[in-house]
């Protein structure tokens, strides 16, 4: 087909790219000199003895490009680009390792990479239990794990073993969530089991219902397993992402099978306390925490009573069952805005603690920057 504006003969097409390369190169030249410099300040932590990652700091570079971009590339642009710079940046002064519920094409992968940057070392776990094992036992730097979806609400395993386990919050990222049927042939026929992890069951529930309601629904431990078991068997169908479906060279029978259309899903990123300090304040940033009260009537209301008189906002509250011998107990999931530097934060967190049973500081991390 004749297509003259692509056609590379077009003398102002020629120019134009010309003078793409030639930016490209000092593109080149100056992200060397930026490696240059990231190697130098990884050189100063290794005498100091300090972490690489800060993720204050790099919440801080993209807020401010992001303010000072005179376009025309658009500020939902920036984020992405430079958190893939500072990820290669980064790889240089030390590699990044970072756990996350796979095998590869889950969505925690993509959250993971997403939030690091592809200049990470993956190690994809087969659950979310082993993601908590790998980052404790120090077989990875950080672990990426889901702890609530825009449908299904809370993910009750990570909230538990944030509850129990030694590792903190240092991050939190979040992802737009596309479910596709994948399978072997391009046919909604003869399907005997429609394969995924049992939240992505549960966020298809309604498409599920209508298009294959006699077909068994079988829970499997990553929506990646659900497509790989799709693979090896034509009778099988499975719930995932595109990335899975490609991966396994599977057909997407139905895109974007959602029940929700804007179904979004929160990771957190932890790591553990002995090997990483708590980020330093970033601007915008959020304190997570849980709790517990004594079982009288008012206890949730004074808890939150010092919140409101330090002016400190809720962003997140969240009851768990505690599975006491009192089985009215609950632990309450607290975020809130800002950093325990500040002096609001550090009285409310003062008092709140005091008005408490039971209180855990799970960490404070930069807001999530796009
Ligand atoms: O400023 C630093 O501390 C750096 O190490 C540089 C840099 C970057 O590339 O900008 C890389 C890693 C850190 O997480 C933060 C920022």
């Amino acid at each position: 087909m004749a297509d003259s504006a692509a056609s590379p003969l077009d003398p102002a097409l020629l120019g134009l790219r010309q003078q793409i390369d030639a930016v490209d190169r000092e593109l080149l030249a100056l992200l060397n000199r930026r490696a240059s410099l990231a190697q130098e300040v990884g050189g100063i932590k290794k005498r100091e003895g300090s972490v690489v990652f800060r993720p204050e700091r790099e919440a801080q570079v993209i807020d401010g490009l992001k303010a000072s971009n005179p376009g025309p590339l658009q500020a939902d642009s920036v984020a992405p680009i430079w958190r893939e710079i500072m990820s290669a940046c980064r790889a240089l002064e030390t590699p990044t390792r970072v756990a996350y519920l796979g095998p590869a094409g889950t969505f925690s992968e993509l959250a993971a990479l997403g939030y690091f940057g592809s200049s990470i070392v993956r190690v994809p776990c087969a659950s979310i239990d082993e993601v908590f094992r790998t980052t404790t036992a120090a077989a990875a730097d950080f672990g990426v794990v889901p702890v609530e979806n825009s449908t299904e609400g809370v993910v009750a395993r990570s909230l538990d073993l944030l509850l129990t386990t030694p590792l903190f919050l240092i991050g939190e990222t979040s992802l737009f969530v596309r479910h596709n049927l994948l399978r072997q042939t391009n046919s909604l026929a003869g399907i005997q089991a429609v394969c995924a992890h049992p939240q992505a069951l549960a966020q298809c529930h309604g498409w599920l219902s209508y298009h294959l309601p006699d077909v068994e629904r079988r829970p499997v431990a990553s929506n990646a397993e659900g497509a790989r078991l799709a693979s090896l068997d034509p009778g099988l169908a499975a719930v995932a992402s595109e990335r899975a479906g490609s991966e396994f060279g599977l057909h997407v029978v139905a895109p974007a099978i959602q029940d929700d259309p804007h179904n979004r899903t929160r990771f957190v990123i932890v790591t553990h306390p002995d090997r990483h300090p708590q980020p330093k304040a970033s601007g915008h940033d959020c304190t997570s925490l849980v709790v517990s009260v004594n079982n009288r009537p008012g206890a949730v209301h004074d808890m939150l009573v010092p919140l409101k008189q330090h002016g400190v906002s809720m962003t997140r509250f969240e009851s768990r069952p505690a599975r006491s011998a009192d089985q009215w107990e609950y632990y309450f999931y607290i975020d809130l805005q800002g950093h325990p530097d500040e002096p609001a934060v550090a009285a409310a967190l003062a008092e709140l603690r005091a008005a408490c049973s039971f209180f855990k500081l799970l960490g404070t991390y930069p807001l999530d920057v796009h």
